[in-house]
């Protein structure tokens, strides 16, 4: 079990102050890590990188039902959108956990990055882990896939909390005031007796410091 992170809440006037902040923190871990194990392992997040605006597109489709086997999508997304793009994520990861350029978490066999950045939704979620989700009490894999993600697209693949928690670092930006209410709940002192949201479950075994601006932090 991992000892409970040091956790810090940072908020910034603005979003260019706090970008400007993180610029600096992720500057620094590179220059630590990168002294310290000759390489540098940062994650980072979807959400506002706009990933919701690519299209795909098939170059042929046989007309049946997406689920009947004949069909190319159900093809790809049996193999490769949904088991597959996690297990060559997964496998993909464990060669440069052989190969040393990501370390190890001692504690618990995990891939250990040395900082992942991470956004979170409205709701509380991080990475692709939605609130009462089951994927949230994954203890195994490396990473997962969904294929009822409450937020679209609903087929994701995602990183489990063992994997978030080995991180060395995390840092968990959030901006705006849509946001507020769940910054409230995550690190006020309200609903103490209410399920944990995932935001709540990340526990890095190093530093966990929120970077908040000024609107999504205007509940606290
Ligand atoms: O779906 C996702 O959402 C979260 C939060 O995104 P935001 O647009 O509200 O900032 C993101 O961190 C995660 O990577 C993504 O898959």
């Amino acid at each position: 079990m991992a000892a409970t992170a040091e956790k810090k809440v940072e908020v910034f006037d603005t979003e260019e102050d706090l970008a400007v902040s993180l610029a600096k923190y992720t500057a620094d871990l590179s220059d630590k890590f990168g002294k310290e194990r000759g390489s540098f392992t940062v994650v980072v997040s979807g959400g506002s990188l706009k990933w919701s605006k690519w299209h795909v597109f098939w170059v042929d489709e046989r007309v049946v039902p997406k689920d009947h086997d004949d069909s190319n999508y159900k093809l790809a997304f049996d193999l490769f959108l949904s088991q597959g793009a996690a297990d060559d994520y997964e496998t993909c990861l464990k060669h440069l956990v052989n190969s040393g350029v990501i370390a190890k978490s001692e504690a618990s066999g995990f891939p250990k990055f040395d900082l992942q950045l991470l956004g979170m939704g409205p709701d509380g979620h991080v990475a692709s882990l939605f609130p009462g989700h089951p994927l949230c009490k994954e203890s195994k894999k490396w990473v997962t896939h969904i294929l009822d993600s409450p937020k679209p697209p609903p087929e994701r693949i995602t990183f489990t909390f063992p994997v978030i928690n080995s991180s060395a670092n995390i840092a968990l930006v959030v901006c705006g005031g849509g946001k507020a209410d769940v910054v409230q709940r995550a690190l006020g002192n309200s609903g103490k007796n209410e399920e944990p949201l995932p935001c709540q479950l990340v526990s890095p075994e190093g530093e966990l410091k929120w970077f908040l601006d000024k609107a999504a932090a205007s509940k606290l």
